[in-house]
């Protein structure tokens, strides 16, 4: 038997505005991706990359086809049920500015698993065991604004792989690193969601990132195009 996908987008669409200034971004695009696998989306700046994993995400609805995450198609959720399955199934990491400034290291990786409804102080557990993982114990008290951008990177890593999500969404991730701490982030993220079992889609323009992938999609003015092992 033939596992279902984690996620799958069928003939995805997303047309911005109407009328005669409708812009269409996406046509009619197809992914799988399943428990174990990274996918990596790659294309030009503008060719509809983020717009294309925003509604994979939940973040933003297409206006044609269907999106479906762990077998529930995205389209019948409200927004507070699209909230609980992100928080709940997803991990995000985006290429900066993923920590809560006013909270420390430790409170910004245990806060995905206080909003599923973690107790506090076994949120706090599970967050140091995070951050051990990426290196940071030491820097578990610290605020984002005194840890180096591969550091916050690291942390920001640990909090969307915490929750053991289904899937993580890395946009960018090592866009704003030089290649040392980019190199360090990319083989964390990898070694976090392999142990977790959870499936992957990096969006990047680093090809050293994408040839990682299982599958590299490629986006051209809205179309995506798969190529890559057949998982
Ligand atoms: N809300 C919006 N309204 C109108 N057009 C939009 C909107 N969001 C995105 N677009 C347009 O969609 C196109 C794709 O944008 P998108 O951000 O998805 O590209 P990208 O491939 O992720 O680019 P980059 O690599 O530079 O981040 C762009 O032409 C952009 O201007």
């Amino acid at each position: 038997m033939t596992a279902s996908p984690v996620l799958r987008a069928e003939g995805v669409s997303r047309e911005f505005g109407r009328g005669e200034t409708v812009t269409k971004v996406l046509h009619d695009c197809h992914l799988e991706v399943y428990a174990g696998q990274t996918v990596a989306i790659v294309g030009k700046s503008g060719s509809g990359k983020s717009t294309f994993a925003n509604c994979l995400s939940g973040l933003d609805r297409p206006t044609g086809g269907r999106i479906t995450l762990l077998g529930q198609d995205l389209a019948e959720l409200d927004e507070p049920r699209m909230a609980r399955m992100r928080a709940e199934h997803i991990g995000f990491v985006l290429q900066k500015d993923n920590l809560v400034p006013t909270l420390t290291l430790e409170e910004n990786v245990a806060a995905p698993l206080i909003m599923s409804g973690v107790k506090l102080s076994a949120a706090l557990e599970r967050a140091r065991a995070a951050l051990a993982e990426v290196g940071l114990t030491h820097r578990a008290r610290s605020w984002p604004g005194q840890v180096s951008g591969g550091e916050a990177q690291r942390a920001a890593v640990a909090r969307a792989c915490v929750s053991e999500p289904a899937i993580v969404f890395a946009d960018e991730p090592t866009g704003a690193l030089d290649e040392e701490n980019g190199l360090r982030v990319q083989e964390l993220l990898r070694a976090m969601v392999k142990e977790r079992g959870a499936a992957t889609v990096i969006i990047t323009h680093d090809l050293d990132l994408a040839a990682g992938a299982d599958v590299v999609a490629t986006m051209t003015a809205g179309t995506l195009r798969a190529a890559g092992r057949v998982f």
